[in-house]
């Protein structure tokens, strides 16, 4: 896919997405990690960027929410499955998933949905994906102990463009081959002439090096796996806890993380321990075992008597001899046996093998001395014995993990990726667990038209059965469920409270979400593909002419237009005076109805529009089944072709049975005092006055009817 192709991305974005490694499998797979790796892309853009792309692939032209309320609704439904992502991958993903009014793209998602259907969220899994988090490439590498050298231009450039954790030099011949070795640990020769040299240090002769980078630098993949280090044994752990094919042997990566330290060194290696622990305890060891020499020598001189003949002491001031004559003369043994000690302290507190303790040895001399001192060559020279032991024994394994490690870091990055592809289907999953979703059953365009040839009852536009909205403000157990079919342009009247608004939330949401491709919050939901959504949400009280022209201009461009589309209307009424409204609404719901359109208008004004309308308008109704203690009774589910009872009716109704009953029982009413007010603050009828009030009642009701 040309990236400038994708709606939205300049030629700024595509050059910033180029850089990424794959962007076209980023691109397809709908990977916002990846996208939002690319220099200047933040989360956001990568969802938006990832959702072009989609567009484009199925040349969805877009703009499936046509109005503020259907753009509130998508974002609510999204926000209500984002809330059961655990990574902020998923949650980003989740963005991606956007109304479309392409079939394509439609199955495409619905097909991901329905795997996701199959998905346990269980604690185990949810747990482990806390800590999984989109793999990241490690900062810049930098191995400062080693070097690359050659005697070529040419490949000079080539080196240091392909190894770029390590310094190149340019040498003219072994000599200088050898200078570098006394300033590197190791150098590697790149120039097949070298082959044979002898030179003293760490040279290694590998004209091989561009096609194994890993013996070269182990680092590289290393740096990768130690950075990465803890969000990849969280993404095995997913593994382990749910039915995700692995891409790699896990228990191999896990024992290779095992072996690897936060910092790339090899971890859990024996040897390498205890040479570093040697070289970190080198100069306490050696003080400790010269105190401990020291301390047996002067016991032995403090037991000893010396017996010095006057000649002999004589002889040896003359020459100028020190005490230490005299100990070695006559305290040889008791010295060896000091010095014994201090030797063999020092390989046992170092762990010292037998060509480490045999310098070791030598740290102390055999001519003796008091107090008892180490020779700092022998001392140094065993140091340096230890560390190049300790960077041999690294560079192997180094090496070893490196090679085993490096052919894993796809399936690695694969690993990962599924991990936290498999957080977006559980939010999915505990989502449609949540709300009882099931899959929309959509009625595609060719499937309709062949109905109608044959001549079949036309379905419903929409038939929801057991719909649960979930942007209700109530649990998901308090929400009552809606049955609704929707066939053609009809008005939806119903009680105030009754849940028309409500409906029509519902109505969106599920039609929003089939068209993501998503579960439905319902039993059973049958569809037409929409060319996309008007929801017009209810004016707070009449707009001024000015918002009124530009509302009326928007109806007339969906009366008009060719837009296949859902038209959601809450109240039209409220945007201009109630005489008025009946008039306009009429006009549009008309213009809707030629035009084959589907829409629900709710209205109080049911009766009037109807009248003014050119063509027999369904009316359907959220019905109240009565006022018990003030509160109403509603049948949520709108009942089809029925003009619902206002409030207004039912309260006038209650109060004209109230009456009717205080008019046939005056001693009751005598006996609470006559007149006064009931608990739901009406005037109740009186004994002489019940049957005004009975009247006045039936006269209101009658204006009903
Ligand atoms: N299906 C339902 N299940 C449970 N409660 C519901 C349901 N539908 C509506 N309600 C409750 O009824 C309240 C009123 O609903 P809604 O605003 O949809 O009514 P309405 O008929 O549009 O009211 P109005 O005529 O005043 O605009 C909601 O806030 C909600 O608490």
């Amino acid at each position: 896919m040309e990236l400038e192709a994708i709606p939205g991305v300049g030629a700024k974005t595509a050059a910033s997405l180029a850089e990424l490694e794959d962007p076209e499998r980023a691109l397809r797979e709908g990977d916002v990690a990846a996208l939002a790796s690319a220099p200047g892309v933040t989360p956001g853009r990568a969802a938006r960027i990832a959702r072009a792309a989609i567009r484009a692939t199925h040349d969805d032209p877009g703009g499936f929410l046509g109005t503020d309320r259907a753009r509130e609704i998508y974002r609510e439904v999204c926000a209500l499955l984002q809330a059961r992502a655990v990574t902020d991958y998923a949650a980003s993903r989740l963005e991606t998933f956007y109304p479309s009014a392409r079939r394509s793209r439609i199955e495409e998602a619905r097909e991901m949905a329905s795997d996701a259907l199959e998905r346990e969220p269980t604690e185990a899994v949810l747990a482990a994906l806390s800590d999984v988090e989109p793999v990241t490439e490690p900062g810049d590498v930098r191995v400062r102990e080693r070097c690359l050298a050659t005697t070529d231009a040419e490949r000079y450039s080539a080196a240091r463009e392909a190894f770029r954790e390590l310094s190149v030099e340019v040498v003219e011949d072994a000599r200088g081959l050898a200078e570098l070795a006394r300033g590197y640990a190791t150098v590697v020769a790149l120039d097949e002439k070298f082959a044979g040299v002898d030179v003293e240090g760490d040279v290694r002769v590998r004209p091989d090096a561009f096609d194994e980078p890993v013996e070269i630098v182990p680092e590289r993949p290393l740096a990768f796996f130690s950075r990465n280090r803890d969000r990849l044994r969280a993404a095995v752990a997913v593994h382990r806890q749910s039915d995700l094919d692995a891409p790699c042997d896990l228990d191999a990566l896990a024992s290779g993380l095992d072996r690897l330290d936060a910092d790339g060194a090899v971890a859990g290696d024996d040897e390498l321990d205890r040479l570093e622990d040697a070289l970190d305890d080198l100069d306490d060891a050696v003080a400790a075992a010269e105190d401990l020499a020291s301390a047996r020598l002067k016991d032995a001189i403090a037991e000893q008597d010396v017996t010095i003949e006057g000649s002999d002491l004589l002889s040896l001031v003359e020459r100028g001899a020190g005490a230490d004559s005299l100990l070695s003369r006559e305290l040889a043994d008791e010295y060896d046996d000091a010095v014994t000690a201090a030797r063999e302290h020092l390989v046992e507190t170092l762990n010292l093998d037998d060509a480490e303790g045999e310098v070791a040895a030598r740290a102390f001399p055999d001519e003796p001395t008091f107090p008892v001192s180490h020779e700092a060559d022998v001392v140094a020279r065993l140091r340096e014995d230890l560390q190049s032991a300790m960077d041999r024994r690294a560079g192997e394994r180094k090496r070893e993990l490196a090679n085993d490690l490096a052919d894993m870091r796809e399936d690695a990055e694969t690993l990962v990726r599924r991990a936290l592809e498999l957080d977006v289907e559980l939010a999915i999953a505990r989502f449609a667990a949540d709300y009882d979703c099931t899959m929309a059953d959509f009625l595609w365009d060719d499937e309709e038209q062949a109905a109608n040839a044959r001549g079949a009852d036309a379905a419903p536009d929409v038939a929801i059965t057991g719909g649960r909205s979930p942007l209700l403000d109530e649990p998901p157990e308090r929400i009552d469920p809606v049955d609704y079919e929707i066939a053609g342009v009809r008005l939806l009247s119903g009680v105030n409270s009754g849940g028309k608004t409500s409906t029509l939330d519902l109505v969106a949401a599920v039609v929003v979400l089939a068209h993501m491709g998503l579960p439905v919050p319902a039993d059973s939901v049958s569809l037409r593909r929409f060319d996309g959504v008007h929801y017009h949400a209810k004016t707070q009280g009449t707009l001024d002419a000015g918002a009124f022209e530009s509302t009326v201009r928007g109806f007339a461009d969906l009366a008009t237009g060719a837009d296949g589309g859902l038209v959601l209307v809450d109240e039209l009424e409220s945007i201009t005076e109630p005489g008025a409204s009946a008039k306009i609404i009429a006009g549009i719901l008309e213009a809707l109805a030629e035009r084959d359109a589907t829409g629900v208008f709710v209205s109080h004004l049911a009766d009037e529009i109807r009248e003014t309308a050119g063509y027999d308008v369904p009316v359907d109704g959220i019905e109240a089944t009565g006022l018990v203690d003030g509160e109403l009774q509603v049948e949520r589910s709108p009942v089809p072709e029925h003009l619902a009872r206002s409030t207004p009716e039912l309260i006038v109704e209650k109060l004209a049975d109230e009456a009717a009953d205080g008019a046939r029982e005056p001693d009751a009413n005598a006996d609470s005092g006559g007149g006064t007010s009931d608990a739901s603050g009406t005037t109740g009828a009186s004994a002489d006055g019940g049957a005004d009030a009975t009247d006045f009642y039936e006269r209101l009701l009658a204006k009903f009817e």
